[in-house]
């Protein structure tokens, strides 16, 4: 027998098997890539079904600095290549369609109204309910409904392109672009040179989303080039903590946390801004609990994590995690903590399961801060930074 095709077959096999070997490799790398990057679903520390349940493990040693109950969390020599967080710049764009994808949007809606041939008493009705049933709120309802009438009646118009131009102006308008949307994420110099780094205080009843939001803006400041601590100040669930890690991890970002449950938050966050000073790092978010059941507790607990924080740098911006789709029972919670911890911004979440955009409006108007973030799903890289006009244009399909 020749044994010229064994050979051939036995080549054949080994780069077959060769081959596959690094197709499956690169399947599995750009596998892990998507799942790191834009395609990714699964948050770290999140289960599939999105419960919020960490199910890391914890990735390296901690190392012990400072008080013995406070060890800072390292990347450590096993931790996996870094991710690469995609560009801040443009995320809104990218994410819009979710906004377009939860349910109907509401711009859409009411362009489908406006633009009907007549506009009778009941489609202003019709207008009215699809922005109340949206949480925009009963003033914000009733100012842009009288805006669009007197511009309907006013400028005559009819065709679908100046109805949407109509409409996507008033939306702009009830939005305030003037607010300040900016993240105050810029470390400064005391007056002896300290270096001091710029705090950002993460607050919220729990649920909303306050860990991821906080592994997701360590992704959105490292991606802007900014150097990172995280406080896993949100010592109730020891379970946090490891979530948080696991994000910083990730990202190179380190997270200084307790591991005992139950440790004074307000010593972790003390912890947490000290070393981001003494490491010269430009800022250090820190996660807090919330879940207290009073408003004194909930004062007494914010307030020393604030003044604690503040022996070494006050916090720059105090972000209040809401989650989009709990309307009006949000914007009661959203009063408390405006109060007790002198919010200066509002992170929305979950904008992508709801069509209440108009929470948005009523949670600015009532607290009479922007909305400076929002979250539009559970991908690491599904928060952007808000912007007036990019979210109009979302919400209008
Ligand atoms: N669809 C969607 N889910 C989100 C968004 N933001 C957060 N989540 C999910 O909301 C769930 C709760 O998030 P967590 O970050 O654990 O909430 P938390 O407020 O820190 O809760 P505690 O740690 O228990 O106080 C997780 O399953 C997240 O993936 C978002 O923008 N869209």
């Amino acid at each position: 027998m020749n044994e010229l095709p064994w050979i051939e077959i036995i080549s054949a096999l080994a780069v077959l098997a060769g081959g596959g070997g690094v197709a499956g490799l690169l399947v599995a790398r750009r596998r892990r890539r998507d799942q790191g990057q834009d395609g990714g679903t699964t948050p770290p520390g999140s289960t599939q079904a999105g419960t919020g349940t960490a199910t890391a493990p914890r990735p390296a040693a901690p190392e012990e600095v400072g008080p013995a109950e406070v060890a800072p969390e390292e990347a450590g020599p096993a931790a996996p290549a870094l991710d690469t967080p995609a560009p801040t710049a443009g995320r809104l764009v990218r994410l819009r369609d979710r906004l377009a994808r939860s349910g109907s949007p509401l711009g859409a809606r009411l362009l489908s109204v406006l633009s009907r041939d007549a506009l009778t008493e009941d489609d202003w009705d019709e207008i009215e309910e699809e922005l109340l049933l949206a949480d925009v709120g009963a003033g914000p309802t009733t100012e842009l409904l009288d805006a669009l009438r007197t511009r309907v009646r006013v400028l005559g118009v009819r065709e679908p392109a100046a109805v949407r131009d109509l409409l996507r102006s008033e939306l702009v308008t009830l939005l305030d672009p003037a607010m300040d949307r900016t993240l105050r994420t810029e470390p400064t110099t005391a007056e002896d040179g300290t270096h001091l780094p710029a705090v950002t205080l993460v607050v919220g009843v729990n649920g909303t989303g306050k860990t991821t939001t906080v592994g997701k803006l360590a992704r959105v400041l490292v991606a802007d080039g900014r150097t990172v601590v995280l406080g896993a100040a949100d010592t109730f669930r020891a379970a946090a903590a490891d979530q948080l890690t696991t994000w910083g991890n990730r990202v190179g970002v380190p997270t200084v946390r307790s591991d005992r449950e139950g440790a004074d938050p307000a010593s972790v966050a003390f912890e947490a801004v000290t070393r981001g000073r003494d490491e010269k790092v430009d800022v250090v978010l820190v996660d807090t609990a919330g879940r207290l059941q009073n408003k004194a507790g909930l004062m007494d607990e914010l307030g020393k994590i604030v003044r604690v924080s503040s022996k070494v740098v006050a916090p720059s911006e105090v972000l209040l995690v809401l989650d989009a789709t709990t309307g009006q029972n949000g914007l009661t919670q959203a009063r408390v903590f405006a109060e007790v911890a002198g919010v200066t911004g509002i992170v929305l979440t979950k904008l992508d399961g709801t069509a209440k955009g108009g929470i948005v409006v009523q949670v600015q108007r009532e607290l009479g801060v922007p909305v400076k973030l929002i979250g539009l799903g559970e991908g690491p890289d599904d928060l952007a930074p808000f912007d007036v006009e990019e979210f109009v244009d979302g919400i209008l399909g």
